[in-house]
């Protein structure tokens, strides 16, 4: 019988493993992760690069895993999600469970023994932040579930930051606190495109408890937010004129989305601004490492 075939009758592939870890977002965090720690130091050891960006991917991976275990039925009520591993029952649930535990103790302690105590409390921390707090609790409490689940989602920069540092700083702080501003326009506008489907499955979403209107305004004054808190590693000299330059051009597209959907007149609007949120933080990040090394090679030279 053919490999294929056996994985079919089987009901589940490998590929649901690695479905799990929500790979894309891991990836954008793994990125903003490795800015973090290219901002820290402009040649940090490639002992704590790898072994860090391995941990913390690791642990994020197998956060991610733990979300789709709790959320398994929740997940089987909403179109998006009803497709997961997990929401079909082809996965069984407990090799789920091994799955995420692997992970999380693989990356914690891949961060305990081969870069520092601190990234591997602060990683542990955003894990159960995430895995736990947000998906267990928090998202079915409160429409301010992804305010305060964001913290979780925000430390990878500064995770990056004490990866090759070994210590915290406000410079760390504040890269966290861009990703912390960004995630209510990201989300809140698939939110409003989803709007429905969340309502069905009773799990309280702002545009469902508080309606579409204000959580377009919402959209509108956390873009404000993070155009303001972009503007602040400028502010404080952390970064130079070129990234106030491609930070502006990325805030203008930017706020121009958030715009259109506080506008509520074009209904495609939520759904391409949740797809623009996420160049834009990549363009964000990828702005700040530019400019880092622009002026590293200007001082060079
Ligand atoms: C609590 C904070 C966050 C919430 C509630 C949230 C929510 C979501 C949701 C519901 C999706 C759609 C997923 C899907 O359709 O499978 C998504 C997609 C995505 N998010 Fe977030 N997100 C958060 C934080 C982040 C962070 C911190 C990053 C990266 C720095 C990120 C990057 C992405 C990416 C890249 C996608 C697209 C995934 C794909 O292409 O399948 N998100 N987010
Ligand atoms: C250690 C570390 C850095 C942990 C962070 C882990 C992580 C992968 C956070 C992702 C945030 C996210 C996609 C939230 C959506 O969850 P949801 O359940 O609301 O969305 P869903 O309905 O698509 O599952």
């Amino acid at each position: 019988m053919e490999r294929a075939a056996v994985g079919h009758l089987a009901g589940w592939s490998w590929r649901d493993l690695y479905t799990l870890c929500k790979p894309r977002v891991v990836a954008v965090m793994l990125v903003c992760t490795l800015v973090g720690m290219l901002l820290a130091a402009p040649l940090p050891g490639a002992a704590a690069v790898v072994f860090g960006l391995a941990g913390i991917g690791m642990a994020a991976g197998g956060a991610a895993a733990f979300n789709h275990v709790v959320d398994r039925r929740l997940d089987a009520m909403m179109l998006r999600t009803a497709g997961r591993p997990l929401a079909t029952q082809r996965l069984p649930t407990g090799l789920a469970l091994c799955w995420a535990t692997l992970l999380s103790v693989c990356g914690i302690g891949l961060l305990a023994w081969q870069v520092n105590p601190l990234t591997a409390w602060l990683t542990l921390g955003s894990l159960i932040g995430y895995a736990l707090i947000y998906t267990a609790f928090l998202k079915h409490a409160t429409p301010q579930n992804i305010v305060i689940g964001g913290v979780a989602g925000a430390a990878p920069p500064l995770l990056g930051w004490t990866a090759v540092t070994g210590q915290l700083g406000p410079e760390p702080l504040l890269l966290m606190l861009i990703i912390f501003a960004w995630t209510p326009p990201h989300f809140w506008a698939l939110a409003i495109h989803k709007r429905d489907e969340y309502a069905r499955a009773g799990v309280p979403m702002l545009p469902v408890t508080h309606g579409e209107a204000f959580t377009r305004l919402q959209v509108w004054l956390y873009g404000w937010l993070t155009v303001a808190v972009t503007l602040l590693p400028f502010a404080i000299g952390m970064s130079g004129a070129l990234y106030l330059v491609g930070v502006m051009a990325l805030n203008a597209r930017f706020m121009v989305w958030n715009w259109r959907v506080w506008r509520g007149r074009d209904p495609q609007a939520p759904l391409a601004a949740f797809w623009f949120s996420i160049r834009y933080i990549l363009g964000v990040f990828g702005v700040l490492l530019l400019d880092h090394y622009a002026a590293a090679w200007m001082l060079a030279g």
